[in-house]
């Protein structure tokens, strides 16, 4: 066993209950009486996902943002978080961060944990509760041939704002790295008119390619309808990089959508490989987005 995906593939022995949707999902659904809660859990590294010398109010605001991007892929209102904290050198940056998320959302601390890091790397953890907003809450399981590929923003935004913060290089916005949007109000918007949702956190062309293998269907990208914010050199990269936490849905062409969003390619019945990027077959994930090794 290597990596991310290895492990993963291994739980999948273990999780058998319905409402972990065979963990090729962004969330759990939980069906409880009436309601259908919609759980996550995402950490962060020092190093990995944030620079060292970030401040911690950013740090918040991203630990946050990704598990409600999360909740935002499955059309989730959120009901509240437990947050996993390590202590570290300016707690109270990190918690005016936390405190702008929170409020910005109007999202609940519910609880969480605290420990002290015994000299380990800074590792944190949040637990994202929601509530299902439509009767069939989104999956990655059921993009539908015919339909049309979609997304949200502009891609590449994260990778061009971490070099710049990283090279401390000024006159580039590096807000989107720092401080990333969950789309919530969209996640809300397109829940019951999509085939098939995710969020895009480790690039565009690794999640496609997750949502091609979940739904046994090929997706046909064309790389040129795909709006980044980076030079036109770097469009691989904006397209591969990964921390845009932007939607990614299939939807009926005649669909009429709620929200600005690209239709960047269309769902194939599957035909060999899962991808079909500028008619390339590609059926290996490596070099597509960002994986923990
Ligand atoms: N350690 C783990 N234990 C149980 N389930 C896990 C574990 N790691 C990942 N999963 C599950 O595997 C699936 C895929 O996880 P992954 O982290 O790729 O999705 P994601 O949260 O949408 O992505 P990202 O972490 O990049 O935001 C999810 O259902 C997730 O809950
Ligand atoms: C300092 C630093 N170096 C590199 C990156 C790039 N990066 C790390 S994890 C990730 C995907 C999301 O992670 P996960 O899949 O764990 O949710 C990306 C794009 C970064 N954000 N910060
Ligand atoms: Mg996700």
């Amino acid at each position: 066993m290597k990596g991310e995906a290895d492990f993963i593939a291994a739980l999948r022995a273990i999780a058998h209950h319905p409402a972990a949707r065979m963990l090729n999902d962004d969330a759990a659904v939980l069906a409880i009486g009436s309601e259908t809660l919609i759980l996550t859990h995402d950490m962060i590294v020092e190093g990995v996902h944030y620079l060292p010398d970030q401040d911690p109010a950013d740090i918040a605001w991203k630990l946050v943002a990704t598990n409600l991007s999360d909740l935002a892929a499955k059309g989730a209102k959120p009901v509240g978080v437990l947050l996993g904290y390590m202590l570290g050198e300016n707690d109270t940056r990190f918690l005016k961060g936390l405190r702008d998320i929170l409020n910005t959302y109007d999202v609940p601390l519910l609880g969480g944990d605290t420990v002290s890091s015994g000299g380990a790397s800074r590792t944190l953890g949040l637990t994202a509760i929601g509530t299902a907003t439509s009767t069939t809450v989104p999956s990655r399981t059921a993009a539908m041939p015919g339909h049309g590929l979609y997304v949200t923003g502009r891609l590449g935004a994260a990778m061009m704002g971490f070099e710049a913060l990283r090279n401390h290089i000024p006159n580039i916005d590096n807000t989107v790295y720092r401080r990333p949007i969950p789309r919530l109000t969209e996640g809300q918007a397109l829940a019951p008119l999509v085939s098939s949702m995710m969020d895009i956190s480790d690039g565009l062309l690794l999640d496609s390619w997750r949502l091609a293998t979940a739904s046994n269907v090929t997706l046909a990208i064309k790389s040129q309808c795909v709006p980044i914010a980076a030079p036109e050199e770097r469009r691989y990269d904006a397209l591969s990089w990964g921390d845009d936490y932007e939607l990614l849905f299939t939807a009926a062409s005649d669909t009429s959508l709620p929200v600005p969003a690209t239709r960047i390619g269309e769902v194939k019945e599957r035909n060999g490989a899962p991808l079909l990027l500028d008619s390339n077959p590609i059926s290996d994930p490596a070099g597509l987005g960002y994986t923990h090794n």
